[in-house]
């Protein structure tokens, strides 16, 4: 049989593989694209940004990965959305299973599906901390990464619907459209929402009356000090106005459309299980991938059945092998293509091809929490199309040493995390304050292979608080001090409640900082792990990668995904993703138009 030869192959069409494949088509390379799952962009499950619990709940595209946040045994048997697995197949969620229940552990669910993770997120958008990017100019030299010029990325993919046309913040060409929160409902002033937005808004230093001009600034403008600004902003999610998600599924399929101009080619449930190399060469060199075919062939697939295995293949790449499967497959790719920590191919028999022990280390995730409280009355409506009914702020806590640190959306929702069939509904009183912090400042989350199967999913601890976690926990109890501050002053007219956690029952907060730090130790969860393959110097012996996204020490074989990032990118990963995708490209051509 012929082997399929392209100019590229990508493997993983995520937010940061997706893109990059379409660009490079786009500039005339034949290029495949690898995807594991299959498409469900047609799909109203997927296709309607409204029904993202349903999709990352949905069986379709589900991976479910069952992380550890620590080593302390004691501490992971207290999570309250413990999963476990009942003899008929059904889940039990608690903390009191029953004797046959099986321990599943805590659900980390991804996406695989045409677009990856993007097909199940919410779709909310921010931008990086300066600092973020700027990190990476100290780390490698390379100016090109100065949040300035990054900027200019998101002008570049984006289509917006919401700024004056013209702004030079944005883009108005892209293929991702953003689209801001309708704020219309802030105008009822007797909505225990307004109530809450406008006490927040002078918790963070603000006039009342300005609190609803506020409430429409821009998320993703571009302000002098911005980092360090506590205020109200208008959520922005990449969908368009009719609240159909807006995604690389979509630009997938734009480039498809049209084969003669673009050669792009997709092949759906293709689980790639290693990279293969060059004979004889002085440096390792990517010469193309090998493909496992089949249907939920991941062990992470709730349908995957025991035994099956997929027609295996090979394809290869004339120019160069871009992996992109996201912060733990990317690393699990590598490891079992030989290149990762020594000790641990040595472990399961993989030939090392280049020793990198910073593979699948390193990894961060920002912490997530959230208040949560039954009061008198619905406080409001909510929808998530265009996201009626949220108020969105940023700010920062005193204990933060320089840069705000808390991204917030209170509303009548609730979030609590991820077990399957989340989330838990409280009834129509239902208030919430979803926290995510940002800058955690322990990285010690692992991706660690547990066989060379390339169909077995790997060992996943994200190690919360391992490093400086008294800092973070601090930031996050101020936080959720902050927020219950802004009910309570709303609180005594319009929406006395009852606090479900981190201060349970008690109604007024009237519990401590420290048994609030326990609570979040505890009960914390996340859902934006990057770093497993960071990008970083010529002397750091950990960095995965060189600053145009290639793999050190390798030839023609790069990783642009989540798991490039050094630290995890501000509050919200997904842009950042679809930036550093589109520079990516950009490094990608310029240095194929300099070959030729
Ligand atoms: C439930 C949920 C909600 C989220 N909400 C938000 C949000 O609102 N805003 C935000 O900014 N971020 C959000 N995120 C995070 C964000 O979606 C991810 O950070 C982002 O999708 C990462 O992109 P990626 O390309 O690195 O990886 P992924 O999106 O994970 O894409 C990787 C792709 O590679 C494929 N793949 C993996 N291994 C292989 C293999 N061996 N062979 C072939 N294909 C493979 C996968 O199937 C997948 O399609 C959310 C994440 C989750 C899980």
């Amino acid at each position: 049989q012929k082997v399929a030869e392209y100019d590229y192959v990508v493997v993983g069409s995520g937010p940061g593989g997706g893109p990059l494949a379409c660009d490079l088509a786009r500039a005339g390379y034949s290029t495949l694209l690898l995807e594991a799952g299959d498409d469900q962009g047609d799909n109203p499950t997927y296709a309607n940004l409204g029904n993202f619990e349903k999709a990352g709940s949905d069986v379709l595209s589900r991976w479910d990965f069952w992380v550890k946040h620590s080593d302390d045994q004691e501490r992971e048997h207290r999570f309250h959305k413990t999963t476990w697995q009942l003899p008929n197949g059904t889940y039990y969620i608690g903390l009191d299973p029953p004797k046959e229940a099986k321990r599943l552990g805590k659900q980390y669910p991804r996406s695989a599906t045409l677009g990856g993770c993007a097909m199940h997120n919410a779709g909310v958008c921010s931008l990086p901390q300066d600092e973020d990017w700027n990190i990476i100019v100290n780390k490698t030299g390379d100016a090109s990464w100065t949040a300035q010029n990054m900027r200019k990325y998101l002008a570049k993919i984006e289509k917006n619907l919401y700024a004056p046309t013209g702004s030079a913040a944005h883009g108005f060409d892209g293929w991702l459209s953003t689209t801001d929160s309708d704020l219309s409902w802030t105008k009822n002033e007797s909505l225990p929402a307004t109530k809450i937005m406008k006490e927040l808004a002078k918790l963070l230093g603000h006039k009342e009356s300005d609190a609803t001009t506020l409430a429409k600034t821009d998320i993703l403008g571009d302000y002098p000090n911005r980092d360090q600004i506590s205020s109200l902003y208008s959520m922005v999610q990449h969908q368009d106005r009719a609240g159909k998600r807006s995604s690389p599924n979509n630009y997938i399929k734009a480039t498809l459309s049209d084969p003669k101009k673009y050669p792009l080619t997709v092949q759906l449930n293709s689980l790639v299980t290693r990279v293969l190399f060059a004979n004889g060469t002085k440096l390792p060199t990517a010469i193309g991938v090998e493909v496992m075919t089949g249907q939920s062939l991941y062990k992470a697939d709730p349908r995957h059945k025991v035994g099956t295995k997929g027609q295996t293949s090979r394809i290869m790449a004339k120019r160069e092998v871009i992996v992109s499967g996201g912060t733990f497959n990317t690393p699990q790719i590598l490891k079992l293509s030989g290149i990762g920590p020594a000790e641990e191919l040595k472990k399961f028999g993989i030939a090392i091809v280049k020793e990198l022990p910073g593979v699948g280390e390193n990894m961060a995730d920002n912490y997530e929490g959230s208040i949560i409280g039954i009061g008198q009355t619905p406080a409001g409506t909510f929808t998530p199309v265009g996201a009626p009914g949220l108020t969105t702020a940023i700010f920062k806590t005193s204990s933060s040493p320089k840069n705000r640190n808390i991204y917030t959306w209170c509303g009548p929702f609730s979030f609590e995390g991820f077990w399957p069939g989340f989330p838990e509904n409280h009834g129509p009183n239902q208030y919430e304050c979803a926290m995510v912090h940002i800058g955690p400042k322990s990285q010690a989350g692992y991706v660690h292979l547990t066989s060379a199967d390339p169909q077995d999913v790997p060992d996943i601890n994200l190690n919360f608080f391992k490093n400086n976690g008294d800092q973070d926990l601090q930031e996050i109890v101020e936080g959720a001090n902050l927020l219950r501050k802004s009910w309570q002053a709303a609180g005594s007219t319009v929406l006395p409640f009852n606090e479900l956690h981190p201060c349970p029952g008690t109604g007024a907060g009237n519990c401590t900082d420290a048994a609030q730090r326990e609570y979040i130790r505890d009960q914390t969860y996340s859902h934006h792990a990057t770093s497993t393959c960071a990008i970083g110097g010529e002397n750091d012996r950990m960095a995965v990668l060189d600053n145009k996204f290639r793999v050190r020490g390798v030839r023609n074989l790069r990783v642009v995904d989540a798991s490039a990032f050094p630290v995890v990118p501000g509050a919200f990963p997904v842009l950042p993703t679809y930036m550093i995708s589109a520079k990516a490209a950009e490094d990608i051509l310029a240095e194929a138009k300099n070959q030729s």
